[in-house]
């Protein structure tokens, strides 16, 4: 979130896993995205690295075809790839190597001679997560990214295994670089219509009235997919919906919703008031787990007309894996603002419909003083904030529909960014990279906050574990998850909001 129209300082990039396909799907088509609308530093460089061997024209290609497949602009034309592609080049390295790490301090004098400023210089981590540790560690060794003022390392999801590694991970990086060096990367929180929910609850003296236990009576995050696991079978037989999309990204969005309101847009600030959200959470025992969470995986069937095979029998994945693609939680916020107040998420692969969206689903009128005819189609208010396809926020109230007799219906007042903006929005990863340039980590994960989001999943990840399931594979493809998530909120007299949303 830049807080400034001025243009980064001078900056070198160096992207660990230059060859991989984070790079060549998200980060390179994000930082072309930023040079295209003027964003980049006057002076900079992107050295991809990687083992492959790629000459500069090769590797500078092999991102253009990345560009022209995934980039927000692909199918535009413009001129501007040949003066961003001048900027961009490739150093053959094994990370494994101490002595190649001389060639990137090789790189970096030649730069700063031939642009005369001492320049920031950004190490992004595309890689592995077992890769992580040698790296910095070998980075540490180089007595110049000691300089906190201009030396950056972004770290990638997944940031640790668990509560145990991510602490070790931490105190590792922290024994290397200052904390304000660390970029812990959450691409959720870069994203526009998660930016806005700050400035929909802080900007607005509307909301803050009723946004508590008094007025609301729930809480939905729904992160929904449409692709199963594609050909991330190895990675995600480690982790699973809890780890990969509830430990971080749907705390995140939690977080946001239920935070107190800052005092400045200070980094610390902000992180401080999520953090304490997520050690509000109230933990649930293992022995609870059961009433509290639902897993689910996915079975072979039929996506939108496409056969689609089960998930143990993906590519790298165990024929009896009891990995979870599909998790819904229920959790309680032990604070003034929402004391009683559930909050119920879900996630999962090959669901019905993608769409990631937060529905505040308030309480009932206090008293209801209209005919009985008129009720039937009485419901309460509700707020949903769509975060992804559809970018929206709408807030559903009773209407009268028009005719002679008074009949309620429920309609929705709609903002969308659609119709209000001009549809160029910056992806997630354009806005943190400018973050990064610029040295503003607000929007990035701190230590604390890490180890929090995993205090809150632990138990029910040690809970799941010990009792491996039963029923697996127990959702079909292109449905809502397995009929225990329904039940999860149906026993609180609650339904999952539906989706697309209707008033
Ligand atoms: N892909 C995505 O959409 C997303 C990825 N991520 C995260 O980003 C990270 C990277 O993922 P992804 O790009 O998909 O992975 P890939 O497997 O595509 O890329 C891994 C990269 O690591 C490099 N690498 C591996 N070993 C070495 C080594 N010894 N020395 C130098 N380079 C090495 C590889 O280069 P080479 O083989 O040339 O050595 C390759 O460029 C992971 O942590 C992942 O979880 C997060 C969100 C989305
Ligand atoms: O981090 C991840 O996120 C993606 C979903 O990201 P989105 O921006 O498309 O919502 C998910 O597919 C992936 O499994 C996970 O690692």
């Amino acid at each position: 979130m830049s807080q400034t129209t001025i243009k980064p300082p001078a900056s070198i990039l160096f992207i660990f896993g230059g060859s991989g396909d984070l790079n060549q799907r998200k980060l390179a088509p994000a930082l072309f995205n930023l040079f295209i609308d003027n964003w980049m530093p006057e002076k900079f460089a992107v050295i991809g690295l990687g083992r492959t061997e790629y000459s500069n024209d090769k590797f500078r290609n092999h991102l253009f075809d990345g560009i022209q497949e995934f980039s927000r602009r692909k199918g535009e034309s413009n001129d501007k790839w040949a003066g961003f592609s001048e900027h961009v080049s490739y150093l053959q390295m094994d990370a494994s190597d101490p002595e190649a790490y001389h060639k990137m301090s090789d790189v970096v004098k030649q730069y700063e001679e031939e642009w005369g400023v001492h320049a920031n210089v950004i190490f992004y981590l595309a890689v592995a997560p077992q890769l992580v540790p040698d790296i910095a560690t070998k980075l540490g060794a180089l007595k110049w990214c000691k300089d906190s003022q201009t030396v950056r390392i972004v770290v990638e999801k997944p940031f640790g295994h668990d509560l145990k590694s991510a602490r070790e991970l931490n105190s590792l990086l922290n024994s290397i670089f200052t904390e304000d060096q660390i970029y812990r990367i959450d691409h959720y929180l870069g994203k526009e219509t998660v930016q806005n929910i700050l400035a929909l609850r802080f900007a607005n003296a509307l909301f803050e009235p009723i946004w508590n236990r008094n007025y609301i009576d729930h809480i939905q995050i729904t992160a929904a997919e449409t692709v199963g696991v594609e050909d991330r079978g190895g990675y995600y037989e480690q982790s699973g919906a809890l780890r990969d999309m509830v430990q971080n990204h749907i705390l995140q969005l939690l977080c946001m919703i239920a935070m107190e309101a800052p005092v400045n847009f200070d980094a610390n600030e902000i992180r401080n008031k999520k953090t304490d959200v997520l050690n509000a959470i109230r933990p649930i025992s293992r022995d609870q787990v059961h009433e509290y969470a639902v897993r689910g995986q996915y079975s072979h069937g039929w996506m939108k007309g496409t056969k689609v095979q089960a998930y143990r029998q993906e590519k790298s994945v165990n024929p009896k894996s009891n990995t979870e693609t599909f998790a819904a939680a229920k959790f309680f916020i032990d604070n003034w603002r929402w004391q009683g107040v559930p909050i119920y998420v879900r996630t999962g692969k090959f669901m019905h419909q993608k769409s990631t969206i937060i529905s505040i689903e308030f309480k009932q009128a206090p008293h209801y003083a209209f005919p009985q005819e008129a009720a039937d189609s009485f419901r309460p208010n509700r707020l949903t904030i769509s975060i992804q396809p559809e970018m929206d926020i709408r807030l559903r109230f009773q209407a009268k529909r028009p005719g002679q007799s008074m009949t309620l219906n429920p309609v929705d007042m709609i903002f969308s960014y659609k119709d209000a903006y001009d549809g160029h929005e910056p992806e997630a990863y354009e806005t943190l990279l400018l973050d990064v340039m610029e040295g503003n980590p607000t929007q990035f994960m701190r230590a604390d906050q890490v180890e929090a989001g995993w205090k809150v999943v632990m138990p029910i990840i040690e809970a799941w574990e010990a009792r491996p399931p039963v029923d697996f594979p127990n959702y079909a493809p292109d449905s809502w998850g397995p009929e225990d998530a329904e039940a999860l909120i149906a026993r609180d007299g609650h339904n999952w909001v539906s989706l697309p949303i209707k008033p």
